[in-house]
């Protein structure tokens, strides 16, 4: 069973006097459980439409959505469901503790002050618990909202730039804790502008642009290289010898490029360039990256 499951998913938003406007046209996607998997997409393409559509907070025009084999309207789904909005709204005169026990206090938790003290702490809030939360800064905000929307161990974490104004070390505090979510079973759905976040995080992903999933798979698979393979040799490599065997000069000094289909291929090139007297340095397979693989999806040039 997906963890979510959306079939012809449209939302538009009403506008008075004028057409509405179609935010999602019809979006089928689904989320394996277990999974770690990030939506990513430009400006407006629908992203946190989804994510409102699925937690059951923006009712859709059209189509069906499964959350963890449920409506997203049932309390029962909804409380194995940990969100963190894009714009979080936190009580500036309480303290990080209070929040956290009335947030849990919501979800239907037995209140335990430890596991929530626990939890403040693994999110890097220890030493901020006596201080108001008015005067966090935005990466402590995020922090807590974090641990709001991991209280009571949920199956589904979906969370909307949850490093959003974190500094680049707490990103790596961040990404820790949600791979050991992942590692502990939870399905993360994850939506990220950092495309490195979602690169070094989720092991599937969606474009969306314009309300429609434009790619949709495994990151490895979305990014899988062409069979190019870019190789350097020592300075001296004859170029015209090389590009007898298949080489092409890749513009850099000793960079070349070469198209093999599998290792037997690629071996048997290089022995080829070899015995032209040219001497490997260094090897690497020719691969995107997912800002290149958006950039196509969205038809731009990376
Ligand atoms: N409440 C609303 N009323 C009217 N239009 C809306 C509303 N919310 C979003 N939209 C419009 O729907 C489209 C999709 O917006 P959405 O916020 O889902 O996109 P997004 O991909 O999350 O964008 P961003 O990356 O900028 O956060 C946009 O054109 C936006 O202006």
């Amino acid at each position: 069973m997906p963890a979510i499951e959306v079939i012809g998913l449209r939302k538009t938003y009403r506008r008075a006097f004028r057409p509405g406007h179609e935010a999602l046209r019809g979006v089928d996607l689904s989320v394996p459980e277990g999974s770690a998997f990030g939506l990513i997409g430009p400006n407006g393409a629908g992203k946190t439409t989804f994510i409102k559509s699925i937690l059951g907070i923006v009712q859709p025009t059209g189509g069906t959505v499964r959350v963890l084999g449920g409506s997203p309207e049932d309390p029962r789904i909804r409380a194995r469901i940990g969100y963190l909005p894009e714009r979080l709204h936190l009580p500036g005169s309480w303290m990080a503790p209070t929040f956290l026990a009335t947030v849990a206090g919501l979800k239907g938790l037995k209140p335990d002050k430890d596991a929530n003290l626990r939890l403040l702490e693994r999110v890097g809030l220890a030493d901020a618990l006596g201080r108001r939360i008015g005067g966090y800064s935005k990466g402590m905000r995020q922090r807590l909202g974090l641990a709001a929307a991991l209280l009571g161990n949920p199956a589904l974490l979906i969370l909307d730039e949850p490093t959003d104004g974190i500094d680049p070390l707490g990103r790596v505090e961040v990404r820790r804790i949600l791979q050991e979510e992942v590692q502990q079973g939870t399905t993360l759905f994850l939506n990220s502008h950092l495309l490195a976040e979602t690169e070094r995080l989720c092991d599937r992903v969606a474009i969306l642009g314009e309300g429609k999933v434009l790619r949709e798979g495994r990151l490895e698979e979305l990014s899988r290289a062409s069979s190019r393979w870019a190789v350097r040799f020592a300075p001296g490599a004859d170029a015209g010898a090389l590009a007898g065997v298949g080489f092409t000069a890749g513009g850099a000094e000793g960079l070349y490029h070469v198209e093999a289909a599998d290792v037997a291929g690629l071996n048997a090139a290089l022995d080829k360039a070899r015995a032209t007297g040219a001497l490997l340095v260094e090897l690497k397979r020719d691969g995107q990256d997912l800002e290149a693989v958006l950039a196509s999806a969205m038809g731009v040039a990376a």
